[in-house]
């Protein structure tokens, strides 16, 4: 059974296909990449995902679970790391991750709490109130708002968008320690060099559609090497996106 199934995926604003038969599979326990310059859809897709969209046509799957017929069973496989800030300023860190448990009917989750803080370095910060917190601070507080449920499948949008190297890094290797247990990690961003390092197969979207989708390193095989540096996934990307233009 594939972790995440999406079929025939389309989302129109009128004329404007944010996605246009977008048809994809994700394995348990795979790094996933989904690659594409602004407003090529991704967020679209992640957001369908989440059940926050529907899809104009098609549907999705989170291990054999659809997102509409069966939203709660999805989400609950699900934790999603979104691209925006929210917060309510007036909980404290722990009142966050305890409130979120609340929403999936967890009690007495404490243990898991701790052990999360502690990996994304926020032990020291969990009473304090969310409003205090630095930007990159608030990203920590969102990845570890998406793990509470110990959910299979991780989804995460551009989360190192203006995080400092530090957390980049320790959240890379918890990330990963995740991935090593057999979660499912699915991963937007704009770092290339970032989903060169960390994912195991990639998805490119443009305009809505998946223009590249094999394994890491098949891409950056594909690249003639004569023209470029040896192994760089951003020529792969640049060179990708400039065909069929
Ligand atoms: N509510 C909406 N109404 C109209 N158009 C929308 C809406 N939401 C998204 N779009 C359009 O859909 C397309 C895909 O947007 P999306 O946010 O999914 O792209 P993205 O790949 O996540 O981009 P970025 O890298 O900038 O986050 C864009 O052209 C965007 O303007």
């Amino acid at each position: 059974m594939s972790a995440i199934s999406f079929k025939h995926l389309t989302k129109n604003y009128g004329s404007l296909f944010a996605l246009n038969d977008v048809s994809l599979d994700i394995e348990e326990g795979e790094f996933f990449g989904l690659l594409g310059p602004n407003g090529a859809g991704k967020t679209t897709l992640i957001s369908i995902l989440a059940g926050l969209c529907r899809p104009s046509a098609g549907s999705v799957e989170v291990m054999g679970h659809d997102v509409q017929t069966d939203f709660r069973a999805a989400r609950r496989l699900l934790g999603i790391v979104p691209q925006e800030l929210v917060f309510d300023p007036f909980f404290t860190v722990r009142e966050t991750l305890q409130f979120q448990s609340g929403y999936f009917g967890i009690k007495n989750n404490g243990d898991w709490i701790d052990e999360i803080l502690h990996h994304l370095g926020l032990a020291d910060k969990a009473n304090k109130n969310m409003r205090a917190l630095s930007g990159g601070m608030k990203r920590r507080v969102l990845v570890a708002q998406a793990l509470v449920h110990r959910p299979p499948v991780i989804v995460l949008d551009e989360p190192t968008a203006g995080v400092d190297v530090e957390l980049r890094q320790s959240l890379w290797k918890f990330i990963s320690r995740l991935n090593q247990e057999g979660h499912t990690i699915v991963l937007t961003t704009h770092y290339l060099e970032e989903a060169q390092e960390l994912c195991g197969r990639i998805a490119m979207l443009k305009k809505g559609q998946i223009v590249a989708l094999d394994t890491t390193a098949n891409l950056l095989a594909r690249v003639n090497n004569s023209q470029t540096k040896d192994g760089d996934l951003e020529d792969v990307f640049m060179q990708i996106m400039s065909e069929g233009r």
